[in-house]
């Protein structure tokens, strides 16, 4: 089956996906999202009674906060990105507990605790220590009276290191199981390579505003069928082991290589021109020839290659490789066809 008649039968990643998968896949997106919602349901109202109340310095501060935390929080719903909004919260949470310390209210110091646990999912644990430890001293020193001075002090310092101990204990344990999570499910357990889904992840991003005509192409192993049926499937299984380190061997460190599906791989070359991405694909054909055998039988793949044309999206782009691959397979197999675009001129063959 080809990679062309597979992807049309699935809508892409992104369009699948709902917001209340995202918020669960996501725990940093999920603390980003309810940072936000507190932010415009919770702190907008204050910032506008502040000011009805004449509290000019309360109502700039909680104006400011709402502003930034919405706006963190938008800003990693639109682009998926949840590192610098996730910086950009923290900090200002440092900040918003700074002020509720500086407005000396009693009651507003129990949102310290909150505001802790929150940064150890937010940024990574030693920032999350480190600015939680300024966060607590600002609010101490600056609420010393309203704490009881050295008497309360102990016990609001006491109980907020405990929450912040506490948060980094499950953040940690959140943080380990994504990544197992994600390494057992976007990696091939069998070649060792990303899988179609990482490939998916990975393309979702940088396709949309690229302006170098990177190149994608879909190789396919030549009569794997027969390979199977002829020295069985743990004989099969190596051929494809074999071959996912052969190719990698002759690949750039920013190429990317990814298993698609059953003895299909897509390959996408971000850098150079069509004549150097169609010499690279000679290469890793002849490599393979070369170094892969099943009994004392070379190995051969076909590959079809199709240069990206901004702002197409990838899966166009993937089904043109798709259709030069089919006539790689179509005109004897053991080689690479490239699917020029429209005006264009295929670059000699090697
Ligand atoms: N050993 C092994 N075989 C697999 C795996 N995944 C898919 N296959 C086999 O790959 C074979 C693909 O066969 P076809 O799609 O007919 O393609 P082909 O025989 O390579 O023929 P052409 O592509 O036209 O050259 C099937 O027999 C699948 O069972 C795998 O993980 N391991």
């Amino acid at each position: 089956m080809t990679v062309a008649a597979k992807t049309s039968s699935r809508p892409p990643v992104a369009a699948r996906r709902d917001w209340l998968a995202a918020l669960k896949e996501d725990y940093a997106l999920a603390v980003l999202t309810l940072g936000g919602l507190l932010a415009i349901l919770w702190l907008a109202p204050f910032a506008v009674y502040r000011a009805l109340t004449h509290n000019w310095v309360a109502a700039v501060a909680d104006t400011l906060l709402s502003l930034v935390l919405g706006g963190a929080a938008i800003h990693a719903w639109r682009t998926g990105d949840t590192r610098w909004p996730g910086w950009i919260m923290a900090l200002s949470i440092v900040g918003g507990i700074w002020a509720i310390g500086y407005s000396a209210e009693f009651a507003a110091l129990f949102w310290v605790y909150p505001g802790v646990l929150m940064m150890f999912f937010l940024v990574p644990a030693w920032a999350a220590a480190t600015l939680g430890a300024a966060a607590i001293a600002g609010a101490a020193i600056l609420s010393w009276n309203e704490l009881g001075g050295t008497e309360g002090l102990p016990f609001f310092v006491i109980t907020n290191v405990l929450t912040g101990v506490f948060a980094f204990l499950v953040s940690q344990q959140a943080h380990q199981r994504i990544s197992r999570w994600q390494t057992l499910s976007l990696i091939d357990p069998l070649t060792g390579i990303g899988n179609r889904r990482l490939m998916e992840v990975e393309f979702a991003q940088p396709f949309a505003g690229r302006r170098a005509a990177g190149a994608l192409a879909v190789l396919d192993i030549d009569h794997f069928k027969q390979i199977n049926d002829r020295f069985g499937h743990d004989a099969g299984d190596a051929v494809l082991r074999d071959l996912a380190a052969v190719v990698q061997a002759n690949l750039r460190k920013t190429d990317r290589f990814y298993r698609f599906g059953g003895e299909e791989f897509v390959l996408w070359l971000p850098h150079g021109e069509p004549a150097t991405h169609v010499a690279v694909l000679e290469r890793v054909r002849q490599a393979v020839r070369e170094q892969v055998r099943v009994g004392e039988q070379p190995v051969t793949l076909s590959a079809g290659m199709a240069v990206h044309q901004a702002p197409e999206p990838w899966q166009s782009c993937l089904s043109r490789a798709d259709a030069a691959l089919y006539r790689a397979k179509r005109e004897g197999r053991d080689r690479v066809v490239w699917q020029p675009a429209e005006g264009a001129h295929p670059p000699p063959r090697q």
